[in-house]
């Protein structure tokens, strides 16, 4: 299994130390929502020059203009770009055409979906490459988590790989590598950890 790290809200340079620290532990650098917002494609040009053995998602939770916006990223060099589940059919076969004409690859996030079976049957049919269910941040302190949603999405999918995001820590990693899926996406429990190097490599070991 594949670790994400998502930098949501430090600074450009202690990303770069953060993904220094954590070589050999993380696979993919998340280039978060928030961080985007801070500063747009800038972290995703400078984590590619600097970490060319780590791919790079761009989270940019595409919601419309999927192929438009999904080309400014991958042109970026993002290889995997987020569009949100909850998008219209057209939106997300934009991204998914885009990153075919760029060889690189799409993460839908199920935020928010209502009927997470149904649509995931029906995103699944879209070629996208990974489906990974996310318990909002915003959600996280009502006690939810995204587990029993990865057993919906793992239940039903044939062709993606799933992946599974929010609130991710040491204490409930091993739930979610006993139902398997392909990328776990952890944010602030490494970045806010006390020994972020120690932390992302344990919870590395978890995947193993
Ligand atoms: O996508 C995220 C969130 O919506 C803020 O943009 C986070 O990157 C994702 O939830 C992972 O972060 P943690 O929940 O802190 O592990």
């Amino acid at each position: 299994m594949k670790l994400q790290v998502a930098l949501d809200t430090l600074t450009l340079q202690d990303c770069i130390a953060l993904l220094e620290e954590t070589k050999g532990s993380v696979d993919i650098a998340e280039v978060g929502t928030p961080f985007v917002i801070e500063e747009g494609m800038v972290p995703v040009k400078e984590f590619k020059k600097r970490f060319p053995d780590i791919e790079v998602l761009a989270d940019v939770k595409i919601m419309d203009a999927g192929k438009y916006e999904a080309d400014k990223c991958f042109d970026a060099g993002a290889d995997i770009v987020t569009v949100l589940g909850v998008s219209h059919d057209e939106t997300i076969k934009g991204v998914v055409e885009s990153a075919a004409n760029h060889h690189k690859k799409v993460m839908v996030d199920m935020i928010a979906v209502e009927n997470l079976e149904k649509r995931t049957k029906e995103i699944d049919q879209m070629g996208v490459d990974y489906i990974c269910v996310h318990t909002a941040f915003d959600v996280q302190s009502l006690g939810q988590d995204p587990l029993d949603d990865l057993k919906t999405v793992n239940r039903v999918i044939q062709n993606a790989k799933s992946a599974v995001a929010g609130g991710v820590k040491l204490q409930t990693v091993d739930a979610i590598v006993q139902e398997g899926c392909e990328i776990v996406v952890v944010g602030g429990a490494i970045c806010n950890a006390k020994d972020r190097s120690a932390y992302a490599k344990e919870i590395k070991e978890h995947l193993k």
